[in-house]
Formats: C-alpha cells, structure tokens, sequence
C-alpha cells in the first residue's frame, strides 16, 4: 500500500519561537526521502508532528486524507525511529523483538535475525547494556524489520561507527527493493547518505528551502570557474549561491536550469562547468547568521 503525506502551511510554535514556519511539501510515492538541515532546523519537530507525537500550531498535516493525531488506524502506519534513552531498559533484545512483533503488523522476525547478526549484536543482554553504537543499531533493526508503511529514522546512525553505518544504508537500500515504503531519514551526514535518497527535502530556520528530486537536484547544480570577467558575464542572470576569488580565477556555484546551450556557451568562453554535490548546496543553502 502506498501512503500519502499531505503537509499544508504547517506551522510548530514553542512560545515566540517558531520550530516550524508555514511548510508545505507532499510525499506519495514508495521513496527514500532525506530531511536534511542543521541544527535546530526543525527536522525532529516535523518528524514528531508526522508521528503524531504532537499537534501542528497552525497548517494541517494529512496521512491518506486523515488527520493523524489521537488517530490509531493511522498512527499504527507510521514508525518514528530515535536514539531513545535506554538507560532503563531492562529487558534483551530477544523480548524487545518479540514485543515489537505483537504490534506491528508487518514485522518480519526472520528479517530482525538476519540484521541482528549482521549487526553483531547480543541478544542475551540487556538493552541498557549495550554501547551508545549498539543500541543505535537495535533502533535500526526494529526500523526496518517493522516494514511500516511510513518509516522515519531521525538520525539514528548518529551513534553507529562507519562500517555500521554502511551495514545500515546497504541494508536499507535492499529491504526497500523488496517491500517499498515511505521511508524518511533525516541526517546531517549529507555526503555520506546522499546517495541513498530518492527525494530531498531541506529545512531551514523552520521553513522549507527546497523539495527535489536527487537527480534534479544534482543536475540544477553546477560550478563554472574560469576568468572572472567570463564568469560574471555568463553568470548574471543566474541563481549565485556561493563565489570564490583566487588572483584573477573566479568560480562561481550556480543553481537553476543549466541547458546545452549554456554549457555550449561557457565551452566557448573558456569556463569550466562542473558538478556541485547536495552537501555543497545544503551548506549554501542553508548558510548565513544564526
Ligand atoms: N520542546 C521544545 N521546547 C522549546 N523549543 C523547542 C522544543 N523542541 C524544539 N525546540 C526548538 O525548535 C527548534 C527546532 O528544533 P528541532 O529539534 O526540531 O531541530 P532539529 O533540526 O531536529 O535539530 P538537530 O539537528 O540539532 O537535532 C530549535 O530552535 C529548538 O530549540
């Protein structure tokens, strides 16, 4: 079953404060979606509100047409993953598995063994035992062997090594082949994860800056680097996100259309057209005072 995310001026205000500013954006295919946005963008408040861990301020937020708060049909369709604090978990992770199965319908307990293995984890000790990396990596089983329909893991693999982290992403990346879902990670680790996301959506200061496609994303990027008088002139009416000087060499990172013609054109002049990555455009994005 494919979900659908309809998110309408929605707003999240703790006091003066806005954690979130009239964010629009609607999610409805079976896709890897990556929320990125630095600190205190307001990504876990959006994932909270998609959780149902509470109400908007203003805006409405829909899952398949209903309002997902104090509603358990629908609450039951989405699985918020977090480095939760397990320093009172008492039980193994044998238990905690087979107390996720008795409430989530789809969880695949041949699946969770796999992944405990290939996460070497224990499942005789307790939970609040396990190192900060393990128990991130218990979160990372119960994520996907629960095979929710929505899916969010809000930066769970914070607390996991690299090779751990690449178990996580080659582990995901193949489940979703398989049984395809909403999935929505949000991460800071942009250069890292990229390559994992269908969709990218980033927050800043609470709003929404951009909600693309990756290879859109990738494709309306580019850097054009020659002379500075070349680069200024080809790059006028275009969308400048970031400039560097060096003597007289001037490259210039652009965002919008780039056609043939264009490329053709900067060939001509000389300048060089090449890739940005969707770390270089999350940082210039999202750049500027606190
Ligand atoms: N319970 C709360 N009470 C007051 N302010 C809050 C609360 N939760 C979040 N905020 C504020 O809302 C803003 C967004 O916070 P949020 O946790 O959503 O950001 P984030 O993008 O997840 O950040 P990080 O990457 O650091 O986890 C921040 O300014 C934060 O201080």
């Amino acid at each position: 079953m494919t979900m659908q995310i309809d998110v309408k001026n929605l707003s999240l205000q703790f006091g003066n404060h806005y954690a979130l500013k009239d964010v629009s954006f609607q999610l409805s295919d079976n896709k890897i979606y990556g929320l990125i946005g630095r600190n205190g963008a307001g990504k876990t408040s959006l994932l909270s509100l998609l959780a149902s861990f509470r109400e908007p301020t203003n805006g409405t937020l829909k899952i398949n047409g209903e309002i997902p708060f104090e509603n358990a049909k629908i609450m039951q369709q989405v699985n918020f993953i977090f480095n939760k604090d397990n320093q009172d978990e008492t039980e193994k992770l044998e238990r905690v598995l087979g107390d996720v199965q008795r409430y989530r319908p789809n969880f695949d307990m041949e699946y969770a063994n796999y992944l405990v293995k290939k996460f070497n984890l224990p499942i005789d000790k307790p939970i609040r035992k396990l190192s900060k990396g393990m128990q991130s990596a218990v979160n990372a089983v119960i994520g996907l062997a629960s095979r929710t329909p929505i899916t969010i893991f809000d930066e769970v693999y914070n607390g996991m090594d690299a090779p751990t982290r690449e178990v996580f992403y080659q582990e995901l990346l193949e489940d979703q082949s398989e049984h395809p879902r909403i999935i929505i990670l949000s991460t800071h680790l942009v250069s890292e994860m990229d390559y994992l996301f269908d969709e990218v959506l980033i927050l800043n200061k609470g709003q929404l800056v951009l909600h693309e496609d990756y290879e859109t994303v990738v494709t309306k990027g580019a850097s054009i680097t020659g002379a500075s008088e070349a680069v200024d002139a080809f790059t006028q009416s275009m969308n400048i996100l970031n400039t560097k000087q060096l003597g007289n060499t001037k490259s210039v990172m652009v965002y919008g259309e780039l056609r043939d013609v264009d490329r053709k054109l900067a060939h001509q002049n000389g300048l060089e057209v090449g890739p940005i990555s969707l770390q270089d455009l999350f940082i210039h994005l999202t750049e500027g005072e606190e």
